[in-house]
């Protein structure tokens, strides 16, 4: 159904869809406006630089940034006469009414979005897992036939991804306030520490760098994202800024600030965990171990020769010494058994 298939735009988001096709065993055509990409994403595996035969391709991806995917995506549905065509772009009603308004006949176009990524860009950070479990946004229309919503589910289902069907206007919003505002968040909170000196800055913790990994992401194609998905994004600032407002004029009031932290305990209970797990039901482990080859697959096989469960794992490197600090997750009933194998086998445990 989608074989061959052909992916335009070849960067991150591009050419991990290529590897994880590709890993399917489905022939992948690259193509990117900067050729180096496309042949760097060859070489990871992504799919081939030679062109298909347009009549014969099923499926084109369009993973080019945001403001590209309405000329690309019209231009792919000329090109390729028999395919259906998707896109990844990160926001989805305004690329829709720009397709629209550039083709005669859009129903073999319909948008997706893979909730997978990074701060990092280019096909050298391309992995065929980075969908694997993670929700694809369809957004199906009326006017699409089932053949094209069937070849785009079974795009998303071959990357390993859960697919989520809504409208593109309830995909905006729902980004807005998960993907969109956090990112802003990260990016102004990060913009503070540009100012604060050095010596100040040697005392950041694992608190900080968590809510500003995000604000490492690409400028240009966030400013791409903000401005076609304006509207929902400014509602979420105006409540943040109210919220600010409140809390700079509590915070001589203690109840008032406890008020703020019980209302965050309570929306990171709201985010879903692994498999429908809550992750406040799970304890993290923390150990110590050495920045050397092969530390990490040594205690991986010691916890799995004891049965135990990884749920979830972060890692923290320490800035001065050459060790890392590996925070395991598992379910409360396996904490002491774990704790226990640790110190057994000669781990530093730190929590
Ligand atoms: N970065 C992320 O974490 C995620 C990004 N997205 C979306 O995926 C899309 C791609 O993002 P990334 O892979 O991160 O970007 P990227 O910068 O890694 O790759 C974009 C690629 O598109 C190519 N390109 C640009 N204009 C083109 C054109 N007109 N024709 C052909 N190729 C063109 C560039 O040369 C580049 O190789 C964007 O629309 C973004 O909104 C979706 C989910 C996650
Ligand atoms: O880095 C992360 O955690 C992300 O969430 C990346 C991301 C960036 C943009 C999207 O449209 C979707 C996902």
């Amino acid at each position: 159904m989608i074989d061959p298939a052909v992916i335009v735009g070849t960067g991150l988001v591009g050419a991990s869809v290529g590897c994880a096709l590709s890993a399917a065993g489905l022939s992948v055509h690259l193509r990117d406006r900067v050729r180096s990409h496309a042949v760097v994403a060859a070489g990871r595996g992504a799919g081939v630089v030679e062109p298909v035969d347009p009549a014969s391709a099923r499926l084109v991806v369009v993973a080019v940034p945001p403001t590209a995917v309405p000329r690309v995506v019209a231009s792919s549905l000329a090109r390729y006469p028999n395919a259906v065509v998707t896109d990844v772009g990160s926001v989805k009603s305004k690329i829709l009414d720009e397709v629209i308004a550039l083709t005669e006949d859009a129903s073999r176009y319909i948008g997706g979005h893979p909730m997978a990524g990074s701060h990092q860009s280019g096909p050298l950070t391309a992995a065929a897992e980075l969908f694997a479990d993670r929700t694809w946004v369809l957004t199906p229309r009326p006017d699409n036939p089932d053949w094209v919503v069937e070849t785009a589910r079974t795009l998303a289902s071959v990357c390993g991804a859960r697919i989520v069907e809504m409208s593109a206007a309830d995909h905006d919003r729902a980004v807005a306030e998960v993907s969109h505002f956090p990112q802003l968040v990260s990016s102004l909170t990060a913009a503070r520490l540009a100012d604060v000196p050095r010596g100040d800055l040697r005392l950041a913790g694992q608190g900080v760098r968590d809510v500003t990994r995000i604000a490492a992401s690409d400028p240009d194609m966030w400013v791409q994202i903000v401005a076609a998905n304006r509207a929902p994004i400014r509602e979420q600032l105006v409540a943040l800024r109210d919220d600010l407002s409140g809390l700079i004029a509590a915070l001589d009031e203690p109840d008032a600030v406890n008020d703020v932290l019980k209302r965050g305990n309570k929306g990171v209970r709201a985010l879903p965990g692994k498999r429908g797990k809550r992750p406040d039901k799970l304890v993290p482990v923390v150990v110590q171990i050495p920045d050397a080859p092969g530390a990490l697959g040594r205690l991986f096989a010691d916890i799995a020769m004891n049965g135990i469960n990884i749920e979830d794992l972060s890692i923290e490197h320490d800035p001065d010494r050459e060790i890392g600090y590996l925070s395991i997750d598992v379910a409360p009933d396996r904490v002491d058994g774990l704790r226990r194998m640790i110190r057994d086998r000669g781990w530093g445990l730190r929590s």
